[in-house]
């Protein structure tokens, strides 16, 4: 089995919608720290599982600088876009969604 593992850094706000009073309803950003992880078992023409670049387009084009409430129509919360970059990028068996040093979530396909 291959494995890459691609580290982007985004800078990105939003705000949370939840059924408890919380300062994350009030937009706000983070500098996201995002760890995508694909798998294959052979590698394709050019000898990759995906192009480094390719993950950074698809991930880093779509929420760099960007309020991820207007991206998104999920609620933003680092599980929600970790589900997502999973979903979107080809090959994807987990992603790391860092929001800060001590908030991190993770999902595995
Ligand atoms: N399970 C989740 N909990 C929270 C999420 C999330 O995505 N998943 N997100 C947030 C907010 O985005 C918020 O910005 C986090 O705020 P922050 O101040 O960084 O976190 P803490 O309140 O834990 O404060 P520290 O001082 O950094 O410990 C909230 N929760
Ligand atoms: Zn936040």
């Amino acid at each position: 089995m291959y494995t890459v593992i691609k580290k982007l850094e985004i800078s990105a706000a939003h705000h949370l919608v939840l059924d408890y009073e919380s300062k994350c309803e009030n937009l706000h950003g983070h500098n996201w720290i995002i760890y995508v992880t694909c798998q294959a078992e052979s590698l394709d023409a050019n000898g990759m599982v995906i192009d480094f670049k390719k993950i950074k387009e698809l991930i880093h084009g779509t929420m760099d600088h960007h309020n991820l409430n207007d991206v998104f129509d999920f609620n933003p919360t680092a599980e929600n876009i970790a589900k997502w970059i999973c979903d979107t990028v080809p090959n994807c068996v987990r992603a790391e969604v860092r929001e800060s040093e001590g908030n991190t979530a993770v999902y595995e396909k």
